[in-house]
């Protein structure tokens, strides 16, 4: 079986050894930051994954800058996120049928428009294919250990002995002082951990492709950069991402890859909107064959339950909340939920384990929630929206992207609040009650329980999203 072990464990600003044994189920962004964080924090960590490899597929998303505030500790991370982000970027808009909306501004320019700081923009679309490999370097330089082929079908804990645990497949098993969770949605966690939402149909799908830019070299007209609506052009990438309504053959796997041909005759039919600009119909068409992924989107409700009844096992990332991929939001609240974790346990010690994942919950759930909420009105505004508005006022094509998000730091916040949390707790103070903590969501909020089916039932009276109560900008 592989193991990463050919590095040298030199973590800048790392912490004396805590004893505490960490197993991370999951390769994705959140078990991988999970892995590289806990090592930094003096754990002990073994990773385990069900694919052979670590799968560096996909194509972008946004990665927000609270997420990635913890390269400061890795150097090396770092410089490579410096080498893989786009520099002077800019950004137009178009229209489906391919009449432009906003015209080409430098994202520079945008951002110092908003009056924000164009060298620490609220985040950067990124290629996942480079920030994999970017992880995996820097796994690697640690020597942290990934046994790979190891599909864990259940998990356990053991309260007396303070240990958890998972089985795998072929029946074997693993176990630590505190299991992390990292194995995205459906994580196989729930049947101890409860807490499991159902997966509503949204009736949407997307189309979405990465591919070398070569393939438009048979059509310069397309390769020039900007000519479409949701496309990154990178140096040597083209990206592309379309919304759609659901034509059946759609799955919730980003490995389900369907023929240029289904998407052209789609379109031809009248799925979504309609008419389709020539261009992106010849976009599609350059695209190469088995590349185009057919992702279909599901609404799952935010619900508070990620840590086992004994808090030995613990869920973060897409685990723990799921999000929608046009929301912006889905890789930098799972990073974020590595780094609080790590963090936490750091701070709680091995003694203190329970404690320390009670409290990461508490510290992440709310934020979380409130991000979730912010995701589906931004990725509804994406979808729907108005564009007679758009031409008079280019802010309402724009998603929110708040401060309460971006300027977050998950591990000074962490250390900043974890005893006043536990002794909140220990009172007995409801978490939605914990008005001395420091908020890291919209200022002035009180959290309400709230369902997507709510806010669907809103948007069909034609009300806008309510977020709540709070500063949300
Ligand atoms: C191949 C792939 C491509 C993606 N592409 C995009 C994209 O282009 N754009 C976008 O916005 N989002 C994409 N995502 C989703 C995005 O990465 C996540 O939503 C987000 O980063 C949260 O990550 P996560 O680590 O919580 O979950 P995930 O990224 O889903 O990672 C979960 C990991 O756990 C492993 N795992 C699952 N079940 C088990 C099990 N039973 N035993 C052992 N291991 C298990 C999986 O193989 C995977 O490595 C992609 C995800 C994957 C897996």
């Amino acid at each position: 079986m592989p193991f990463i072990t050919d590095g040298e464990p030199k973590p800048v600003g790392s912490y004396p050894n805590s004893g505490i044994d960490v197993l991370i189920v999951g390769t994705g962004l959140a078990g991988l930051t999970a892995a590289i964080e806990c090592v930094r924090k003096g754990h002990n960590v073994r990773v385990l994954e069900r694919n052979d490899d670590i799968n560096t597929a996909g194509d972008m998303y946004f990665m927000g800058l609270s997420a990635t505030k913890f390269f400061k500790h890795w150097p090396e991370m770092a410089k490579e996120f410096d080498e893989i982000s786009l520099h002077n970027a800019w950004i137009e808009t178009f229209k489906h049928d391919g009449t432009r909306m906003i015209p080409p501004l430098k994202v520079a320019d945008r951002l110092r428009d908003a009056g924000l700081n164009p060298d620490t923009p609220p985040g950067t679309f990124q290629m996942r294919p480079l920030v994999y490999k970017m992880y995996v370097h820097q796994v690697r330089r640690l020597g942290i250990q990934i046994q790979f082929g190891k599909r864990v079908v259940d998990y356990f804990e053991d309260e007396a002995r303070g240990k958890a645990g998972v089985v795998t497949d072929n029946d074997e098993r693993f176990e630590a002082d505190v299991v992390i969770a990292a194995d995205g949605v459906g994580s196989k966690s729930q049947k101890l951990v409860g807490g499991q939402v159902r997966a509503m149909k949204s009736g949407r799908a997307m189309w979405r492709a990465a591919f070398p830019i070569e393939h438009l070299d048979k059509n310069p007209e397309i390769k020039e950069p900007g000519t479409y609506a949701m496309t990154l052009t990178r140096p040597d990438t083209m990206i592309w991402v379309m919304n759609h309504d659901v034509t059946g053959s759609e799955k919730e796997s980003w490995n389900h890859t369907i023929d240029a041909d289904e998407v052209l005759a789609n379109m031809d039919k009248g799925v979504g909107p309609s008419p389709w600009s020539s261009k992106y119909k010849d976009l599609i068409k350059l695209t190469p064959p088995n590349t185009i992924v057919n992702f279909e989107l599901f609404w799952r409700n935010p619900q508070p339950k990620w840590a086992s009844p004994g808090a030995r096992v613990v869920n973060i990332g897409d685990a723990a909340h799921s999000f929608l991929p046009a929301s912006g939001n889905g890789a930098t609240q799972a990073i974020e939920d590595a780094v609080s974790l790590a963090s936490c346990l750091q701070i709680g010690g091995r003694d203190n384990i329970p404690q320390s994942v009670r409290a990461h919950v508490r510290i992440r759930f709310i934020r979380n929630a409130c991000a979730q909420k912010l995701g589906f009105s931004n990725a509804e505004l994406l979808q729907d929206t108005d564009w007679s508005q758009v031409k008079l006022d280019p802010r309402k094509a724009q998603p929110k992207l708040p401060a309460w998000v971006w300027s977050h730091d998950p591990e000074s916040y962490a250390y900043q609040v974890y005893d006043k949390v536990v002794e909140n707790m220990k009172k007995g103070v409801p978490f939605d009650k914990d008005d001395s903590v420091p908020p890291n969501y919209p200022p002035g909020y009180r959290y309400e329980p709230w369902s997507i089916e709510q806010i669907m039932g809103d948007m069909k009276a034609g009300k806008t999203v309510d977020l709540g109560s709070g500063n949300w900008d």
